[in-house]
């Protein structure tokens, strides 16, 4: 059978450099070129720690994908390149599967809709940990039965984006049991702005971040007498590969836009 040809988008990151990891070491699977934002011309071997890998690097994702053939983009970056990356691979039938976190609503409705003209695969994935997805369906499985519900993520220090992508999925999943309403007190009042937290239809997200954390989520449920916590913990960036691995398999079976792997999942 002939090996999936992937392109990684942000070689360099913290998950871009687990990615390639992986990637290299998955039978089935061929790197293809990387898109770093810088060094273009070079090979990945001389801008990282990957001795073996001699594959081209290139700035621009247009260049790339018509000089190199490849079936499945990879992107690990940020919003503004993410969105970027993903129009300009479907326009080129190479099928996104993007882990970048910090898309509106109105960028992800574009990308479905892109989905639908070209008909293959896409994968969003806000996280790829199978834990957090299980958090996430059990958080939507516990607001059936529970109202009142916050959000705490707490990340590393050098995340770009609040909420987090998982903590705004996990909000969205519980929406679709719980009725809109807002919570805590009718007449409460921040004296210090933000304490709070953000307000996602009533329930509030808190945003943590601290030097020392990877990625982690409570998600608290509250009602008469008892709470339930459900939480999750990525200690190591490791706990994401299983992830992208099934999304790149699974991308390449589908012709649909999937937002979250909890769609995915048998
Ligand atoms: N889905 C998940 O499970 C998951 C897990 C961890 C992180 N993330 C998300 O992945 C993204 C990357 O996280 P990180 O911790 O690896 O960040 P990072 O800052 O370590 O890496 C991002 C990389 O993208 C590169 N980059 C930026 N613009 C680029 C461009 N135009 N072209 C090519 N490369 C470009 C940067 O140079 C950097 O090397 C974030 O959005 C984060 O929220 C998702
Ligand atoms: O390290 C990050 O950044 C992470 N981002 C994702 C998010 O925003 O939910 C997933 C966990 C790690």
């Amino acid at each position: 059978m002939e090996k999936i040809r992937i392109v990684i988008a942000g070689p360099r990151g913290r998950m871009g450099s687990e990615a390639v990891r992986m990637v290299e070491e998955t039978p089935g699977f061929e790197l293809a070129a990387v898109l770093d934002r810088k060094n273009n011309g070079r090979k990945l071997n001389e801008i990282g720690p990957f001795q073996e890998s001699d594959v081209p690097v290139f700035a621009d994702i247009e260049d790339c994908l018509q000089s190199v053939k490849a079936d499945v983009l990879i992107d690990l970056t940020v919003p503004e390149a993410g969105m970027h990356h993903a129009r300009i691979a479907l326009s080129y039938n190479v099928r996104p599967v993007v882990g970048t976190t910090g898309f509106s609503q109105e960028e992800l409705d574009e990308l479905k809709e892109l989905v639908r003209e070209k008909g293959i695969g896409c994968i969003i994935a806000p996280n790829f940990a199978i834990g957090a997805i299980l958090m996430m369906k059990f958080a939507k499985m516990a607001a059936k039965y529970f109202q009142d519900v916050e959000i705490i993520e707490m990340h590393h220090d050098r995340k770009l984006d609040a909420p987090s992508g998982t903590a705004l999925k996990t909000a969205q999943m519980i929406s679709e049991e719980r009725r809109k309403q807002k919570q805590g007190h009718p007449e409460e009042k921040e004296t210090l702005k933000g304490a709070r937290g953000a307000d996602y239809e009533g329930m509030r997200i808190h945003s943590v971040r601290l030097p020392g954390l990877i990625a982690h989520q409570e998600v608290l449920f509250g009602s008469v007498g008892q709470t339930l916590t459900l939480r999750h913990d990525s200690y190591t960036r490791t706990s994401f590969m299983s992830g992208v691995k099934t999304a790149v398999e699974t991308v390449m079976k589908i012709d649909t836009f999937v937002y979250g792997l909890e769609n995915i999942m048998e």
